[in-house]
This record gives C-alpha cells, sequence and structure tokens, in this order.
C-alpha cells in the first residue's frame, strides 16, 4: 500500500471516529464557538422549509455570523424590467455595477437602490477581494495541491446520474416549465457586501515615477546590451510607475476628452500616494482546508502528477490574510506573462485540451508596448509584441506619440500612429460601468467600425496600490494576449491623458439582458453554456483562471457567439510547463457564484473557482434566479443545499478528497476511476427540499449529473473543465461556433436554435438600468 493510500485511508478513519463521536452525541447542539469545532457546528433535527422528508435531516449551521439569517425571498415578482424576473434578481447581478462610481455613476446612466436590508451592507467592488468572514474564524492558506477531480468520473452516475446525448426538451424551456418552476430556490435580495477598507500600503509596494524611470532607462540600456527583455521591464512595473506617478497630475490634464467625447468618468482621488492601512480582520483566518482536511501537505500531488513537493507552500499571509498572495499574484502575473513571451502560450500550455485558436481580426500589423514618454520605447516591444500577439519586432513601428497625446501600449490596428482621440469617435450610450472602469461605445473614423472602449477607473481610495496594478496588469496582459472566439478580442490598449483605454471587439448584447428578456430556448441557453465553458477551458489550458465569472461578464454579439469580459480578477495557476499550483487567494467575485471554499480559506485552487460559478450561471438562466444569494450558513437557501448530507460539517464536505484507487482495483487491474465518487452524497435523494438535490432537481434531468458535479462543495473532488467537456451532455448540445474560412473566421450556428435578440435600450446592463430607473421614479 503506498503512503498516500496509507494517509487517505487513514484520514477517513479518522473522520469516521470524529463522524461517530459526533453522532453518538445525538441532539446535542454544540456550544456556539467551540474551538473544536470550527466555524460551524451541528444544529439538530431541523425542519426547514417545509422539509417533509420522514428522514431526520442534518442540517449545518454556521456560528457567530452577526447579521440575520433570513431566508432569501423566494417569490417571483415581476421587476419593473422583465416580467419573469424578481427586482431582486437585476439588483443582484447590477450590485457591483452601482457600487463603483458612487455619485459619479449618475452620469453613467444612473444607478440601482439595493436595499439589503442590513445595517452593515454597502454595495461592493466585485473585484476588489474582500474579506468576508464565515463564522468567526477564515482558514489562511487552503495549500491543498489536490486535483479537484479524478479523470472519468463522469461515469458515475449516482446523483441524478442520467446523461442523455440529446435534448428531449421543448424548444423554449420557459414556454414549457416557465409556469412551473420549482419553488425550492429562493431568490436573492441583494448580493451586496463591502469592501473592506484599505489603510495602508506596504512601503515596497510604492513606485516612484522617478523610481520606474530609471529602471525603464537602465533596462532600455541593459536590453540592448542583452537583447533580452529585462526582469525588471515588466508589464506590472510598467504600469506601476504609471499609475503610481499619474496621480498628481490627474486633473492638470488641459485636454481631457478632447475630441473623443470619452469625458473622463472616474474622479481624480487617485493615484495620490497617500497612505491607508489595510485592517487587520477580527479574527484571522484558521489553517488551509488542506490542513483542515488532515490531508499531508503534497503527498497526492505528488502521487498524481509524479513532482515531488511540487506544491507552492506561499509564506503564511499576514494578518489581514491576503497580503503576501496579492503581491506574489502579481509577480505571478508577471512572470507568467515573462516565461510566456516570445512563444505560444496555448501551445506551452501543454494540455491536450487547448484551444490555440489564433483569432483575431487581423493579424497585429504591430504589436507593440511603447511608453514612449516613459523611456522604454523599444526595449517594451520585446516582450510586448510576443505578448502582444506574437508576431511584432522588438520596439517596431511604435507610436511616437507620447504624453498626453496618446501613447498606445498594445495595438492591432493599422493607424495607432494618431492619438486615440482623433481615430475613434464616441458614438451611442454607454455599455457598463463596473468595478474595473466605464465601458463606451466609440466609433473608428477610418472604416467606421464600432467597438467598445473600456476606460479603467482611477485607484480607490480604498484599494491597495497593489490591487489597483494588478487588476489593470491583468486585464492588459489578458486582454492582448488571448485570441479565443469565446474571449473578448482586445483591439488596442491606449495611455493617453492619463487615462487608459482599452478598445474591443463590440458585441450587441449583454448576456444578464437577454436572460432577462425571459425568450431564451433552452437550447440556447445550453449553446451559452457550452461557449462559456469553452472559454473557461480555454483559459485553464494557459493556467488563467478568471475568477468573477458571472451572467455579467459574458457578452453576446448578434451571431450568437458569446464572449468571456473582464479579466480583472484573473490570476495565473499555473506557469508554462510547470505542473506546480499556484493558489489563489481573496475574496474575489460577487457573492451569489462564489462557491464556498472562497469564503472560507484564504488560498484556494482557483479552477474549481470558476467551474462552480459557470454552473450558477447556468441555473441562473434555466432558474432566472439565484439559487442563493451567497454561499455562507447564514443564508437559508445555501444552508438547506448543504445539509441532508451524509455528513453534517461544512468544513468536512468542502475539504473532502476524491477516493484514492483501492488496491483491490489496482490488484485486479479494474479501472479505478469507474466507482462512484463519494462526495457530498444526499442522505435522502428523494427529498428535494434538502441536500444536493435542492438546486439540481430543479434543472433539466439530462444536465443534473454534471451540474451535480460542478457544485460540489468540495473543490477537490469538482469536476474539471475537461471532464465536463467529455459528460454526454455537454457533448451533445449544439453550439454556435467560429471556423477559420480563409483568412477570416465565420460563425456556425446550431440548428436547433437561434439567439434572442433584445432591443438595443435594453441590450446592456446600464440600459437595463436606466430603464428601471424610469420605471421606478
Ligand atoms: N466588449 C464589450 N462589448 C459590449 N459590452 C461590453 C463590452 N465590454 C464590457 N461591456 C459592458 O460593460 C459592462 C462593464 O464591463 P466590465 O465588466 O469589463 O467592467 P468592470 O468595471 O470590470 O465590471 P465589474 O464590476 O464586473 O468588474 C459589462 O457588464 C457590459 O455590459
Amino acid at each position: 500500500m503506498s503512503s498516500l493510500t496509507r494517509l487517505l485511508q487513514e484520514k477517513r478513519r479518522n473522520e469516521a471516529e470524529s463522524l461517530n463521536s459526533t453522532t453518538s452525541n445525538g441532539n446535542q447542539q454544540s456550544p456556539l464557538g467551540s474551538p473544536s469545532t470550527g466555524p460551524l457546528e451541528l444544529e439538530r433535527p431541523l425542519g426547514h422549509a417545509g422539509d417533509n422528508s420522514t428522514t431526520s435531516i442534518t442540517t449545518v449551521t454556521q456560528i457567530d455570523s452577526g447579521e440575520d439569517s433570513s431566508t432569501a425571498s423566494s417569490s417571483f415578482q415581476s421587476g419593473s424590467v422583465g416580467a419573469h424576473f424578481p427586482s431582486s434578481f437585476l439588483d443582484a447581478n447590477s450590485a457591483h455595477t452601482a457600487a463603483l462610481y458612487g455619485s459619479s455613476f449618475q452620469r453613467h446612466g444612473g444607478s440601482i437602490s439595493i436595499d439589503t436590508g442590513r445595517p452593515n451592507t454597502r454595495l461592493g467592488l466585485s473585484n476588489t477581494p474582500r474579506r468576508l468572514s464565515v463564522g468567526s474564524k477564515q482558514a489562511p492558506s487552503m495549500s491543498y495541491s489536490i486535483p479537484y477531480s479524478v479523470p472519468n468520473s463522469n461515469k458515475d452516475s449516482s446523483v441524478g446520474g442520467n446523461s442523455s446525448n440529446s435534448s428531449s426538451l421543448s424548444n423554449s424551456w420557459l414556454e414549457t416549465y416557465g409556469g412551473a418552476l420549482p419553488n425550492n430556490v429562493s431568490a436573492i435580495d441583494s448580493n451586496v457586501i463591502s469592501s473592506p477598507k484599505v489603510d495602508s500600503v506596504e512601503p515596497r509596494f510604492f513606485i516612484s515615477k522617478q523610481k520606474f524611470q530609471k529602471s525603464s532607462s537602465d533596462n532600455a540600456t541593459n536590453a540592448a546590451q542583452a537583447g533580452s527583455l529585462p526582469r525588471s521591464n515588466s508589464l506590472t512595473s510598467q504600469f506601476g510607475g504609471f499609475f503610481f506617478s499619474k496621480g498628481k497630475t490627474q486633473n492638470q490634464d488641459p485636454t481631457t476628452s478632447a475630441g473623443s467625447g470619452m469625458g473622463s468618468a472616474t474622479t481624480s482621488k487617485a493615484g495620490s500616494p497617500v497612505a491607508t492601512a489595510i485592517p487587520k480582520p477580527t479574527k484571522a483566518r484558521q489553517s488551509s482546508i488542506f490542513i483542515s482536511s488532515r490531508q499531508p501537505s503534497g503527498s497526492y500531488q505528488e502521487a498524481v502528477s509524479g513532482s515531488p513537493s511540487s506544491v507552492i507552500h506561499e509564506p503564511p499571509p499576514s494578518q489581514n490574510g491576503v497580503k503576501p498572495s496579492r503581491h506574489s499574484s502579481v509577480a505571478n502575473l508577471k512572470s507568467f506573462f515573462r516565461k510566456g513571451s516570445g512563444t505560444n502560450l496555448s501551445s506551452q500550455a501543454g494540455s491536450p485540451g487547448a484551444i490555440a485558436v489564433p483569432f483575431s481580426s487581423g493579424t497585429p500589423t504591430h504589436a507593440t508596448f511603447t511608453m514612449g514618454s516613459l523611456g522604454s520605447n523599444g526595449s517594451g516591444g520585446g516582450g510586448g509584441s510576443s505578448i502582444g500577439g506574437g508576431g511584432g519586432n522588438a520596439g517596431s513601428n511604435s507610436s511616437s506619440a507620447g504624453g498626453v497625446t496618446g501613447e498606445t501600449i498594445y495595438c492591432s490596428a493599422p493607424d495607432a500612429n494618431l492619438p486615440f482621440h482623433k481615430r475613434y469617435v464616441k458614438t451611442g450610450d454607454d455599455l457598463g460601468a463596473g468595478a474595473g472602469g466605464s465601458v463606451k461605445l466609440v466609433r473608428r473614423v477610418a472604416d467606421r467600425k464600432v467597438f467598445a472602449v473600456k476606460e479603467f477607473r482611477t485607484k480607490l481610495d480604498s484599494e491597495s496600490k497593489r490591487d489597483y496594478v494588478k487588476k489593470i496588469t491583468s486585464e492588459y496582459c489578458i486582454g492582448s494576449t488571448l485570441r479565443h472566439p469565446n474571449i473578448i478580442e482586445t483591439i488596442e490598449i491606449v495611455y493617453e491623458n492619463n487615462r487608459i483605454l482599452q478598445v474591443m471587439e463590440y458585441c450587441e448584447y449583454d448576456l444578464f439582458a437577454i436572460v432577462m428578456s425571459s425568450r431564451m430556448s433552452y437550447e440556447e441557453i445550453c449553446c451559452c453554456f457550452k461557449q462559456i465553458l469553452c472559454g473557461v477551458q480555454y483559459l485553464h489550458s494557459l493556467g488563467l483562471a478568471h475568477r468573477d465569472l458571472k451572467l455579467d461578464n459574458c457578452v453576446i454579439n448578434s451571431k450568437g457567439v458569446v464572449k468571456l469580459i473582464d479579466f480583472g480578477a484573473a490570476v495565473v495557476f499555473s506557469y508554462p510547463l510547470s505542473k506546480t499550483l499556484v493558489e489563489a487567494s481573496g475574496i474575489v467575485g460577487s457573492d451569489p457564484y462564489l462557491p464556498p471554499e472562497v469564503c472560507i480559506f484564504s488560498k484556494y485552487d482557483p479552477r474549481p473557482v470558476d467551474i462552480w460559478s459557470v454552473a450558477i450561471i447556468f441555473a441562473c438562466m434555466i432558474l432566472k434566479k439565484f439559487p442563493w444569494k451567497i454561499p455562507k450558513l447564514r443564508d437559508n437557501s445555501f444552508k438547506l443545499f448543504c445539509s441532508g448530507r451524509d455528513c453534517d460539517s461544512l468544513s468536512t464536505l468542502v475539504t473532502r478528497t476524491p477516493d484514492p484507487p483501492s488496491y483491490d482495483k489496482l490488484v485486479n487491474n479494474q479501472d479505478s476511476n469507474s466507482s462512484p465518487k463519494k462526495s457530498n452524497n444526499p442522505a435522502d435523494p428523494n427529498n428535494p427540499n434538502v441536500g444536493p438535490q435542492r438546486l439540481y432537481h430543479s434543472l433539466p434531468e439530462e444536465c443534473q449529473h454534471i451540474v451535480s458535479r460542478m457544485v460540489d462543495l468540495a473543490p477537490a473532488c469538482r469536476a474539471n473543465i475537461e471532464e465536463i467537456m467529455e459528460d454526454p451532455w455537454v457533448k451533445s448540445i449544439q453550439m454556435c461556433h467560429m471556423v477559420e474560412q480563409g483568412l477570416n473566421f465565420k460563425v456556425v450556428n446550431a440548428k436547433d436554435h437561434k439567439h434572442t435578440q433584445v432591443d438595443q435600450s435594453e441590450a446592456h446592463i446600464a440600459g437595463l438600468e436606466k430603464r428601471k430607473k424610469k420605471g421606478g421614479n
């Protein structure tokens, strides 16, 4: 027996023993806050939510939430927009948007007022790492290195198991089932949560303009000598220099939005190097999920990947739980793109599932990173070109425009020598605004083509500079690097008038708006679901995770092609040619789409996070409501989802690991993966009100199996993207997709559905918000 098997068996024995001892305590409720029970503890029997089960249901409870635990409303009241939607659904989706600009947001189409019913909750920034506490404790590190799924487990038919190859549903899911939507899923009141107040930044993260300029010119010299891109000339450094040094001049710019109509949407509080302090959380987080699950560090990974000690254990976080890793995540991103430079990222990923589709409006005529005014012209081009599209020459054809007239950082357009405001004019309404900036519609003067332009916001007072730079760097690096039909294409990134502008291909609709129309057929929903999965598969194959997947971050064009947007929260989880898992940290994303481990552990594998979020997106598209508003036990809907399992502790459920291959099976040469995975099994699978089936019984039968695997409470047992793509039902989905045709791409539409189109006035969240506001007044 391998040491791994022995350890895992020991772990399970311990678990069983502790479970038995708990069970033997019968109905006794553990004392609140008992350190031995961690943040969660047992409370039984409970008969929640019209539970008509005759069996005694074990319910997981959360202690010390400090907030009301009222059940989210499950009513289907019509909001002012979309007859089938409760306004809370819109609110919850849009909360982040309303949150961003405060008063300035009014200029972008108005805000949605969200009544949280909770005194201490405010609209939050969905992409800003937020610290929430589950009960009184959170673990500082989720340093497990376990793959979150085992191969071929889609053979598991233990839950819902009937995977059908063909859709037997009618054309309109809503038509057929809309009137009888299950009432066991609660609507969301809001997804509001306050962002942490950031009061200070470590001095080492201040980057002065002088420092940057010096390093840039040093690096330019070094690069010229060495013929390589120097480390300190990396993107983050460059942006660090930009953002940390520009603040003082922010308001002095006399030419703001000249000609472009792109009025500065952001307030200019940012940039001033005012020190602020990161607050200490009330309680430090606990040990990692891995440690919590009593799993010996690294052993599983070693056994699986053959890479000894392949896990990076980042140094223990400081009191706030996220500081070191935030720094390292910026470094990770830099390192990722540096390593990827000069080579094809897709092929580097080494994943058989990698889709290396060079999807672009054309081969970049010149992909340059020009920082003319900052003295790195040329040297930056070496790294930039390889990142930006794999074709540019170092320093080639860089924009000569510098300073306030515009600097083209990345560009695949032919006329980048002109300042931005001479090449584009604003047209129509704003498309939306979020935590990262505001998005507007522009028309390119040269060919009258329409694009979406995101103007990144300036740094918030409440935000650390590291976080700010990381967000911008993520969007910048990813936008200029990724090429896939289901990822938004970045045309160019421009620095002009102290603003950073990202020009993207324009998609006519927000997926959220399409869902809101209630006109999507089931086949159309499945198509969108699969396209999102394809985008995620591509990202994961490159070692990147999105971390903020939600309806609002999916846009769809008039041809029915869905694209993922907003990479401000994206992280690198693995470097090219490396099997090392780099854990992510921080509570990033939007509450209803978050998996539980993100709220419990400060470090986690970001891949299963994406998987969970996509499952929630799918559930939202089908049900038109969120299953719960936050994956915490104070949310009664989530609590019921977690309850009625074969185990009564959420921490145990979340830290479960897949069964190791059994000795007998190995000896008899049986397929070790053919046995059903034992994770989160419902105690009473026939009770639709409690347990995992609470969610999947509301979904069409054919998709229940894979969705149940996607919302497995244990990230280590959750289906990974490759397993999902191999699922018979997912495979059977007819999906609209792009095919190469000569130098261009054309869309091949699936035959079983057409994509819903809505009026442009309600095609984007900003429009919906406007309408809602009008209706509300
Ligand atoms: N390429 C695009 N085509 C059409 N609309 C877009 C595009 N990019 C963004 N939008 C619209 O702008 C909105 C905000 O964009 P985005 O999510 O990138 O901003 P953000 O500030 O990062 O938001 P968040 O608060 O989610 O972080 C989107 O929800 C969408 O409605």
